[in-house]
């Protein structure tokens, strides 16, 4: 049975690392977000008002890709979901950083590939895995992981921005109705440092999966 796992949460939340240990786990594939080859996103963090609309194509683009090959395999997970791409959007278009004319090609375009995805196989993940983090966990994970147009002793504009995004992240979550979905406590469980919170969090997962018939 074909299986597709999606993870979502903020900014140095546990994304990429979470799917690497569940498509361990389950013998899945995982299909990571394009950052370190992502030439636009350093040019975003520097100006974010000239470059929030084409790091938007750049995403939407790579994301497409992703989907497209992670429905040729028959169980994968990747590192985050196309339903974030406009909560990114929405976020910088209310910051001021597009124009209505950047935002009404970018919602035209973004529906019409969820209308590609409508037609595919598999339209939508079996299921959601969300990391839910704190402002404080989000900073002392993007401080640890260290790329530098991330961190906010470079850039303090950048506090702003991240707790925004912790603003937008609840409610999106809250409204998230494309798939089951599932909470995981990024505050309380080190999965990366810690084996026995790892094994946790892999049965929160796994249980959930069960409880749905996919495992
Ligand atoms: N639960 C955790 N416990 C301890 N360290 C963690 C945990 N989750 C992530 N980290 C560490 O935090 C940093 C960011 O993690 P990761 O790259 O997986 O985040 P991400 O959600 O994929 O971020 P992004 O959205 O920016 O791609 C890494 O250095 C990782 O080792
Ligand atoms: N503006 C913007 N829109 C997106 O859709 C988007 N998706 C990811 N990112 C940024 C967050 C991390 O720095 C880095 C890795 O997730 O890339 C985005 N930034």
């Amino acid at each position: 049975m074909m299986t597709v796992l999606v993870l979502s949460g903020a900014i140095g939340a546990g994304k990429s690392s979470l799917t690497g240990m569940i498509a361990k786990e389950l013998g899945t594939k995982a299909f990571y977000e394009s950052v370190d080859d992502n030439p636009v996103l350093p040019l975003f963090y520097a100006d974010p008002s000239k470059y929030a609309f084409l790091l938007q194509i750049y995403f939407l683009n790579t994301r497409f890709h992703s989907i497209k090959a992670a429905l040729a395999d028959d169980n994968n997970v990747l590192d985050r979901s196309i339903y974030e791409d406009a909560l990114f959007f929405q976020m910088n278009a209310d910051m001021g950083r597009a124009n209505q004319t950047e935002v009404a090609i970018y919602k035209d375009l973004l529906a019409n590939m969820m209308e590609e995805i409508k037609g595919m196989p598999k339209k939508n993940p079996d299921l959601l895995v969300h990391i839910d983090v704190s402002y404080d966990t989000m900073i002392k994970r993007i401080t640890k992981r260290g790329r530098s147009y991330e961190q906010i002793k470079n850039d303090p504009t950048l506090v702003e921005y991240y707790q925004n995004l912790l603003n937008y992240y609840g409610p999106w979550y809250d409204q998230y109705d494309y798939s089951p979905k599932i909470r995981i406590d990024g505050d309380k469980y080190d999965f990366v440092e810690n084996p026995e919170d790892r094994q946790v969090v892999i049965k929160q997962i796994k249980d959930k999966l069960r409880e749905m018939g996919k495992l």
